[in-house]
């Protein structure tokens, strides 16, 4: 490596957190809700064991469609971020407010969120979000069980 270069890497961690909820829409009536998401629908809800996935990345570039680069090993630290810095944050933004919890009687965000993977990936983000440093989060990966896996990356759009 020259001496003026700086090596780049991406840095991941993950927690596991277990969760009830139940699928239920009040923008939509008890048959509808009983249509659209079945057994998930169920009043008296069910559990997960949920793995959230982190990755940090230089996502600023995201913004101009540049390729996504990885984060400066800083020389002096040896690292990207520390890791123990990263578990206190994921500590208050997933496992404080998800852990042991009814997601959508304990956790207001959802009691007018429907408690998808995608809106917990969503509110995952958001909350990460106002903890880390700005630019660097870049995938919110949420997995509800071994074959159902959100991935957010912050994206937003207009709905009308
Ligand atoms: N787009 C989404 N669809 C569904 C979600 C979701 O979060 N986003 N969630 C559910 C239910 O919460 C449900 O827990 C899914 O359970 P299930 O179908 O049992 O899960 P698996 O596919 O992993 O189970 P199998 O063992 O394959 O039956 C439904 N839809
Ligand atoms: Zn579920």
């Amino acid at each position: 490596m020259s001496p003026r270069s700086a090596r780049l890497a991406r840095l991941s961690r993950s927690v596991t957190f277990s969760a009830c909820h139940r699928l239920h829409s009040k923008s939509l009536s008890d048959e509808e809700n009983l249509k659209l998401f079945g057994k998930c629908n169920n009043p008296n809800g069910h559990g997960h064991n949920y793995k959230a996935q982190i990755l940090l990345s230089d996502s600023c570039c995201q913004v101009t469609n540049l390729r996504v680069l990885p984060l400066q090993i800083d020389p002096v630290s040896g690292m990207v971020m520390n890791l123990t810095d990263l578990k206190e944050y994921m500590q208050e933004a997933i496992m404080e407010p998800l852990d042991h919890k009814n997601l959508d009687k304990d956790v207001p965000y959802f009691s007018e969120v429907v408690s998808t993977t995608e809106n917990v990936a969503v509110f995952i983000w958001d909350n990460l979000q106002r903890l880390l440093p700005r630019g660097i989060l870049y995938k919110v990966e949420v997995h509800e069980t071994e074959q159902n896996v959100v991935v957010y990356k912050g994206e937003e759009t207009i709905v009308k």
